[in-house]
């Protein structure tokens, strides 16, 4: 599984920076939004939904499995202490992507079998972005993780350009930001370098 680069959204994200994303070539998009009320984010999945069909990139929901069955989204990522994988992929179905969060080798050998298509492995390094995130692992401690996984992996915890050789060589499937898209003055061409840079590592 090649994903490249998955973009996870910011708080309060508006849909232009999702389509900036899409343009420069994300391969997944993950809606996540920590300040949004339940209605907020099935309203903009389903105004996403359609952008990410004709793109051929599959919607991901973080956290909210009621969102992610409510607006038809193509997955869930879920954290460790965002409830039972095993119940999320009951309800979601065999084909839909469930992702999780893992922040340790033993939360990655505690992991249950079957139930998880993907894993977000990190923080890499310490970010802004999620100020609870775990204790962050370095590079050689993500592919240390990495190399245990029986499942494709993406690097997440600020992450950037400069990283994407050392996180393709560790053997991950991609690598997920916020910031380095969000935070560029051009997010279609952040995007659209990050990909390029992945292609080439
Ligand atoms: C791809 C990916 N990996 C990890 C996370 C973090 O999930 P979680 O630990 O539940 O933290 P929040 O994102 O909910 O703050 C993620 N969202 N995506
Ligand atoms: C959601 C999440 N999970 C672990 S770190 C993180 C935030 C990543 O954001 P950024 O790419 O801006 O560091
Ligand atoms: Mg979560």
């Amino acid at each position: 599984m090649s994903i490249g680069i998955y973009f996870v959204t910011p708080d309060g994200c508006d849909d232009a920076l999702v389509c900036a994303a899409l343009a420069g070539g994300a391969g997944l998009i993950q809606l996540r939004d920590k300040t949004a009320t339940e209605a907020e984010m099935v309203a903009q999945a389903r105004r996403l939904l359609p952008l990410c069909r004709a793109a051929g990139v599959p919607l991901i929901v973080n956290d909210r499995l009621e969102v992610a069955l409510a607006s038809g989204a193509d997955g869930l990522h879920m954290g460790q202490g965002d409830g039972d994988p095993a119940q999320a992929r009951a309800a979601l179905g065999p084909d839909r992507h469930l992702g999780l969060s893992i922040e340790t080798q033993a939360q990655l050998a505690a992991m249950p079998k079957g139930a998880i298509s993907l894993i977000g492995v990190g923080p890499v390094r310490a970010t802004a972005t999620k100020p609870d995130h775990a204790t962050p692992l370095g590079l050689d401690g993500l592919a240390q993780v990495v190399a245990h996984s029986p499942i494709p992996a993406v690097a997440i915890g600020g992450v950037g350009l400069a990283d994407i050789p050392a996180i393709r060589a560790a053997g991950c499937a991609g690598v997920a930001v916020v910031s380095a898209i969000s935070g560029a003055d051009d997010p279609q061409a952040a995007t659209r370098d990050l990909v390029n840079a992945w292609r080439h590592a």
